[in-house]
């Protein structure tokens, strides 16, 4: 017999694979019966996986989670009921840094606006004056949170000849010695970076971490690109200092909340880039992506170590 797992809506690709052992629930019709029958949860997007949804799944053995942020799980609840979590870290590192470089060239290079320009009437010839950037090469890069993410950030920042300076929890010895990466406070490294990439887990520590005192000590001509979730960084602070030039632009693939209400303002700007939350985003790694949170699952259903558990 299949265990059943309820689940957001899965993309036809994950349904042989998953299907081979667990019927799906999913999440938005799922009936009393099936939370009782559940005996394990795929979250594949952000539904949130709290104590009550716990309490309704008396049977549950698993939650593996596609993807790497686990901020919408309630772990310690998972953890009083002894149901092990799992999540997909190291496959999504290459993509989601690729993708903090993509924003930090189109944030430097202004590219949307110049996208917008090169298609209306106004371009009319080639003028030096116009749509100038700030040079990527040989500029300060300074990354908050040098996990794996990080790390694949700053590796690609090396071909770009960027001083790299960051702020962990904790130093990071090998960061230092592959990277040339310089430790410094998140104080120091917001006053002498050029991009600030944020790159850290959500945690109660890193929730709010940057605000109006924190993009108050960006150098005016500074760019923040929001890679790691929406709410380590306080929106209304980050909207009035581009409203007002206080940092030059934003990239952000995470905001908060999220998706932004169609009216926010910060979508009237023309100095931020957003894209919706896509670090992942690439065939190659939602399949590697897809493989991992169903090892995980299968794992749990059997009762056997999560290959990838968050701990
Ligand atoms: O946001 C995506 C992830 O946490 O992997």
């Amino acid at each position: 017999m299949k265990d059943i797992i309820l689940t957001d809506p899965l993309p036809k690709f994950f349904l042989p694979p998953a299907q081979v052992r667990c019927e799906l629930r999913y999440f938005d019709s799922a009936t009393d019966a099936d939370f009782a029958a559940a005996r394990g949860i795929l979250a594949y997007g952000h539904v949130r996986i709290d104590a009550p949804m716990m309490d309704r799944c008396p049977q549950l053995r698993v939650i593996s989670n596609h993807g790497v942020g686990v901020d919408h799980i309630d772990l310690q609840a998972a953890a009083a009921r002894g149901i092990p979590v799992g999540n997909t870290p190291g496959c999504v590192d290459a993509a989601t840094a690729d993708l903090t470089i993509a924003l930090m060239l189109a944030t430097a290079r202004r590219l949307v606006v110049s996208d917008a320009f090169a298609r209306s009437a106004e371009f009319t010839q080639y003028n030096p004056a116009i749509l100038i950037g700030q040079e990527v090469t040989g500029s300060t890069l300074g990354i908050v949170g040098m996990g794996r993410i990080g790390c694949e950030v700053a590796r690609r920042a090396k071909a770009f000849q960027m001083r790299l300076l960051y702020h962990n929890r904790s130093r990071r010895p090998e960061a230092e010695a592959e990277f040339g990466a310089e430790y410094r406070s998140l104080d120091d490294l917001l006053q002498e970076s050029d991009f600030v990439s944020l790159n850290c887990p959500l945690t109660a520590e890193t929730t709010g971490l940057i605000g109006a005192a924190e993009l108050g000590k960006m150098k005016p001509t500074g760019i923040l690109l929001n890679l790691a979730r929406g709410q380590v960084v306080v929106t209304q602070a980050l909207y009035e200092a581009l409203r007002d030039e206080k940092i030059q632009a934003a990239g952000l693939d995470v905001t908060d909340p999220e998706p932004l209400p169609r009216d926010h303002p910060l979508l009237q700007l023309s100095n931020v880039i957003i894209t919706p939350h896509l670090g992942s985003a690439t065939g190659r790694t939602r399949h590697t992506m897809m493989q991992r949170t169903l090892e995980n699952l299968f794992a749990g259903l059997d009762g056997k170590p999560l290959p990838n558990e968050v701990k």
